[in-house]
C-alpha cells in the first residue's frame, strides 16, 4: 500500500492517478477527453467529481473501474476490489429484489444459504427489508437506488464508484438517501468516488470537490470540504460553498465557450 506525506499526517492512497490521459479513436478521429489528469484519493475518503457536460467525469470512473485502458499516464488501486453504481439501477426485472441482490454473490461462488443471508442484511443496510420478494417494477425511483446501492455493496468492494446515482430522482427522496449514503459510507468504511452535476449534492457529500475543466478534462480545482457532518443540503454554509464552487464552475464553461 502506498503511503503518502500529506500536511504532516500519514495517510493510505487507495486510488492515486498520475497524468492520466485518454483518447479516444485514433488519427483524425482521434478525441482527447481526458488530460494529464492527477488524483489521490484517500482511504474512507468521499470524493466528488464536478465539471461542464463531456468533460471526462465517467471517462475517469471507467478506467478506475478498469473497464477502458488509460492511454498514457498511470493508474493505481492496489488491486483493491471496485463497485459501480449508475444513474439507472439497471435491475433485472425478471429477478426479484433480493434475487437481484444475490447476484454478485452467487457470481463470486458464495453458497445458497449464505448468499440469502447476507443479502438479507444488505437489504436492512439499505432500509428495505421486507421488499425482498417484489419485482423492481414494484418499486419507486429511490428504493430501486436502494437495491441497486445493496447490490453494489454485494460485491464487498473497497471503493465505490458511483455515476449520478441519485441524478433522476426528486429531490426529498434524494435527500434521504444522502443521508443513506453517508451511514453506510461510514459503517462500512469505504472509499467513494461521486460524479454530479448537482454542485450542492458534491458540498452535502464530499470530504473534497475535484472540479474537471471543460473537454479535454483536467483538475482545476480540489476543494476542501470541512463543514462539520451530517450537513443539511439547504444549510447556509453547503448553499455558500456551492455557489463559490458554481461561480469557479461557470468561468470554466464560459472560457470554454469563447
Ligand atoms: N467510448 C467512447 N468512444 C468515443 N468517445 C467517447 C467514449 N466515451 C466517451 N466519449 C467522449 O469522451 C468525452 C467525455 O465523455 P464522458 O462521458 O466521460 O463525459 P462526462 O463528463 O461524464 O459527461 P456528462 O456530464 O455529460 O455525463 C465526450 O466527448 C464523449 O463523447
Amino acid at each position: 500500500m502506498s503511503i503518502l506525506e500529506t500536511s504532516g499526517v500519514r495517510t493510505a492512497s487507495v486510488v492515486r492517478i498520475e497524468n492520466v490521459s485518454k483518447t479516444y479513436g485514433s488519427g483524425s478521429n482521434a478525441l482527447l477527453a481526458l488530460d494529464r489528469v492527477s488524483l489521490d484519493v484517500q482511504q474512507g475518503e468521499f470524493v466528488c467529481l464536478l465539471g461542464a457536460s463531456g468533460c471526462g467525469k465517467s471517462t475517469l470512473l471507467s478506467l478506475v473501474a478498469g473497464l477502458d485502458k488509460i492511454s498514457s499516464g498511470t493508474l493505481d488501486t492496489g488491486g483493491r476490489k471496485v463497485a459501480l453504481m449508475f444513474q439507472e439501477a439497471a435491475l433485472f426485472p425478471w429477478l426479484s429484489v433480493i434475487g437481484n441482490v444475490e447476484l454478485p454473490l452467487r457470481m463470486q461462488g458464495v453458497g445458497k444459504a449464505e448468499r440469502r443471508q447476507r443479502a438479507l442484511e444488505l437489504l436492512e443496510v439499505v432500509r428495505l427489508e421486507g421488499f425482498g420478494d417484489k419485482r423492481p417494477h414494484e418499486l419507486s425511483g429511490g428504493m430501486r437506488q436502494r437495491v441497486a446501492l445493496a447490490r453494489a455493496l454485494a460485491q464487498d468492494a473497497d471503493i465505490l464508484l458511483m455515476d449520478e446515482p441519485f441524478g433522476a430522482l426528486d429531490a426529498m427522496t434524494r435527500d434521504i438517501l444522502h443521508d443513506e449514503l453517508e451511514r453506510i459510507w461510514r459503517e462500512q468504511n469505504l472509499t467513494v468516488l461521486f460524479v454530479t452535476h448537482n454542485v450542492r449534492e458534491a458540498v452535502r457529500l464530499g470530504d473534497r470537490v475535484i472540479l474537471l475543466s471543460s473537454r479535454p478534462g483536467r483538475v482545476i480545482e480540489d476543494f476542501a470540504i470541512k463543514h462539520p457532518r451530517p450537513r443539511r443540503i439547504d444549510s447556509p454554509e453547503v448553499s455558500g460553498q456551492a455557489a463559490e464552487i458554481t461561480d469557479r464552475l461557470r468561468a470554466e464553461v464560459a472560457r470554454h465557450a469563447n
